[in-house]
């Protein structure tokens, strides 16, 4: 059963009871009457034909106090539209779908108002997804709550959907941003990049730099690469996201820099969440575990290092990485293996010593590329906010590209 520690900067709702889910749902419909709930979803295309998204759909049908869904997509081909029209409408029944094809011919004229505003019109990519789906909802003058997720989870509830809104729409309550946590179990630990390089990494950049209001910030959250969580819109569409992977912790570091501690809590789902593991390395057209995960770190460092001076970025980041490769990485895995180990789950030292090992050299490139060419993240934007306020017919093309 779960603890119900809190942690010393951060809220954190537990899940310690089930309660009662039609009264919960009564509860939520008059909560947000006057804050309309709106699910932001970010999906491939792919995932239209993998059996998640569809069940996922089907359930959201039945869930009251979504009054609108978003599905921001990209990866997909003309001649795939049809197919992602037709999911939606059968799957989500009487429940508005509204599709936005990021990487389509309509938004490519925002993607150009963006190029012209000086940004970078990235259209492909997690963040990439959220970003536009947030820009979309202001545009259209949704002013309530938002509430997102990952597309791939096979074991789908939605009480999760109830938990993440929850601390939102209460008004004694009251927070604005609201970050789901979980474990990611099966017959052996998942979640490789957050226990095995996001937790140790974070710590290692405390190690070097000492303690720092951001680091501690990052350190309270039990899940910082979950894909869950709600807030108000207002709140949200006022973060600078990146395109792609980075994108949970750009957001964590966004919620730090607008947000109180007090404004914003992490919440249990109550859950092993289950979805589709990547291998580490895919030759395929998919990205694999440790590219996604290069990603993450590439701007984490940004974020963790963006003020420093371009050579000290460099020389910090080289400690780190000493430091996270020759102690933190272990430690961590062996904490887990103690873990897995007392619950009778497989644990597979190779496995996870190669991984430790991918996400190293994936960290030495990273140091050789900021030697090179200094610390960036490509394609960071401004928050949907701030670019709508700046052009002036970006929110016209973009609420007219809907599918
Ligand atoms: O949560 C994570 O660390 C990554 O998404 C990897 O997940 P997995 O190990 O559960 O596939």
């Amino acid at each position: 059963m779960a603890d119900f520690y809190q942690h010393a900067r951060l809220p954190t709702l537990h899940h310690l009871a089930t309660p009662d889910a039609t009264a919960r749902d009564a509860e939520l419909v008059e909560l947000t009457q006057k804050r309309p709930v709106a699910l932001l979803l970010p999906a491939l295309f792919v995932e239209t034909q993998r059996p998640a998204l569809p069940a996922i759909l089907e359930q959201v049908a039945q869930v009251p106090y979504i009054s609108q869904v978003v599905l921001s997509m990209n990866g997909m081909a003309e001649s795939q539209v049809e197919a992602a029209l037709s999911l939606c409408r059968e799957s989500a029944g009487g429940k508005k779908v509204e599709v936005l094809w990021n990487d389509g011919p309509a938004l490519q004229a925002a993607h150009h108002r963006l190029a012209e505003g000086g940004w970078d019109g990235t259209c492909i990519g997690k963040g990439a997804n959220i970003w536009m789906g947030l820009a979309y909802l202001k545009a259209a003058g949704h002013e309530g709550i938002v509430i997102s997720h990952d597309t791939d989870i096979l074991n789908y509830s939605p009480s999760m959907l109830s938990k993440l809104c929850f601390p939102v729409a209460h008004p004694r309550l009251n927070y604005r941003f609201a970050k789901g946590y979980y474990s990611r179990v099966a017959d052996r630990l998942y979640g490789r990049v957050t226990r095995l390089l996001i937790f140790p990494l974070i710590q290692s950049f405390q190690d070097v730099l000492g303690s720092k209001p951001l680091l501690e910030h990052l350190m309270s959250f039990r899940y910082p690469l979950s894909g869950e969580f709600a807030g108000d819109l207002p709140t949200l569409a006022g973060f600078s996201l990146p395109p792609a992977w980075g994108l949970e912790i750009a957001m964590l570091c966004e919620s730090h820099r607008h947000l109180t501690p007090a404004e914003q809590c992490q919440v249990d789902l109550g859950f092993h969440f289950e979805h589709r593991h990547r291998q580490l390395i895919n030759p395929g057209l998919e990205q694999g575990l440790v590219a996604a995960a290069a990603d993450v770190v590439r701007c984490l460092t940004w974020q963790i290092l963006r003020e420093a001076e371009e050579r000290a970025a460099e020389s910090l980041l080289r400690l780190v990485l000493e430091r996270y490769a020759k102690h933190r990485a272990h430690e961590w895995m062996q904490r887990y293996e103690h873990v897995a180990l007392l619950n009778g789950l497989i644990f597979d030292h190779a496995e996870e010593s190669l991984a430790i090992r991918a996400f190293t050299e994936a960290l030495e490139e990273l140091v050789a590329s900021v030697a090179t060419k200094g610390l960036h993240v490509a394609g960071m934007r401004p928050s949907p906010a701030h670019a709508l306020e700046q052009l002036p017919q970006l929110g016209q093309q973009i609420v007219a590209s809907v599918l």
